[in-house]
């Protein structure tokens, strides 16, 4: 398809420009704080991620990397630029783009007893995403919430009564991955997932993530990660940012091998310390 087809915008051509770009961002700005104070977290972002492929971002702390996923996610606002989901324009939560994304989007945060639920089994915290999606049998739910837990490497029968407070940091995670993946998502995005796991447990998060994209061949991945050995496992593509630019993006191979960009060079040098 050439790019004169892709411009057009009418509604026909949204579908073929989902298959080009799932998520399709351009020239994203946001900035904290009017005064001199404020700080420019994005400065003129633009970015497609497609369907099934696996894209991480990586930059250094304060580089805006989650304000980025916020506002791909509808979570958070851009002062200008647009983000469209599947050719739906993402903005506010009245807009299509984010109601098609709150449906198809699982998030998994860094801290997952900040998104579980203390009071709540492992099952219901499972279960919360497909009952806020309307399913109601109780037959279908118990069945998506035991696959869902399989999928990570948890075996059912052990983890459906327990309450957070009996998971280790490790199993809490892969709950939380279980939770975002349960409703089927078409994009599943993941802000620094292992940072505060323990080391021997960051493995099993990885390998979860592994089977979950080899179960799921059409879900998009996008991970925010400082650690470099797990975007090597997992990414195809990655997204450099530097105070809120994107400094460089390519393939996996391209950017860890053959850096271009200093800070990029940087953040390798760092890494292998
Ligand atoms: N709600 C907010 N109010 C004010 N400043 C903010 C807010 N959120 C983020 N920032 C600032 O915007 C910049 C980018 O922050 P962001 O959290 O996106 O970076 P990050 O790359 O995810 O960092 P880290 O790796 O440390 O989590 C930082 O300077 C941060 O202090």
């Amino acid at each position: 398809m050439s790019s004169e087809e892709i411009a057009t915008g009418d509604v026909a051509n949204s579908a073929a420009r989902d298959e080009i770009a799932m998520i399709h961002a351009e020239h994203i700005n946001k900035r904290f704080g009017r005064d001199a104070a404020g700080r420019q977290a994005l400065s003129d972002v633009s970015l497609q991620i497609r369907r099934g492929e696996s894209v991480a971002i990586i930059g250094g702390s304060g580089s805006g990397k989650s304000t980025l996923i916020r506002i791909l996610l509808g979570l958070d606002s851009a002062d200008s630029g647009a983000v469209e989901y599947r050719g739906q324009p993402v903005r506010g939560k009245r807009s299509p783009g984010w109601r098609l994304l709150r449906r198809e989007s699982g998030l998994v945060l860094q801290n997952p007893f900040t998104s579980l639920d203390p009071r709540w089994t492992v099952a219901r915290s499972i279960a919360e995403p497909l009952r806020s999606a309307g399913v109601r049998g109780r037959t279908d739910v118990t069945a998506a919430v035991e696959s869902a837990l399989q999928q990570v490497g948890l075996k059912p029968s052990h983890f459906i009564p327990r309450y957070p407070i009996d998971l280790s940091g490790g199993q809490a995670q892969r709950v939380a991955i279980a939770r975002a993946i349960v409703a089927g998502p078409s994009l599943l995005v993941a802000d620094e997932p292992m940072s505060a796991i323990d080391v021997a447990a960051r493995l099993q998060i990885l390998e979860s993530f592994k089977a979950l994209r080899r179960a799921h061949p059409s879900m998009a991945l996008i991970m925010v990660s400082h650690d470099l050995g797990v975007v090597r496992r997992i990414a195809e593509r990655i997204i450099v940012l530097h105070e809120g630019v994107v400094v460089e993006s390519g393939s996996t191979t391209a950017i860890l091998e053959r850096p271009q960009h200093d800070y990029t060079k940087r953040l390798i040098d760092a890494a292998s310390l």
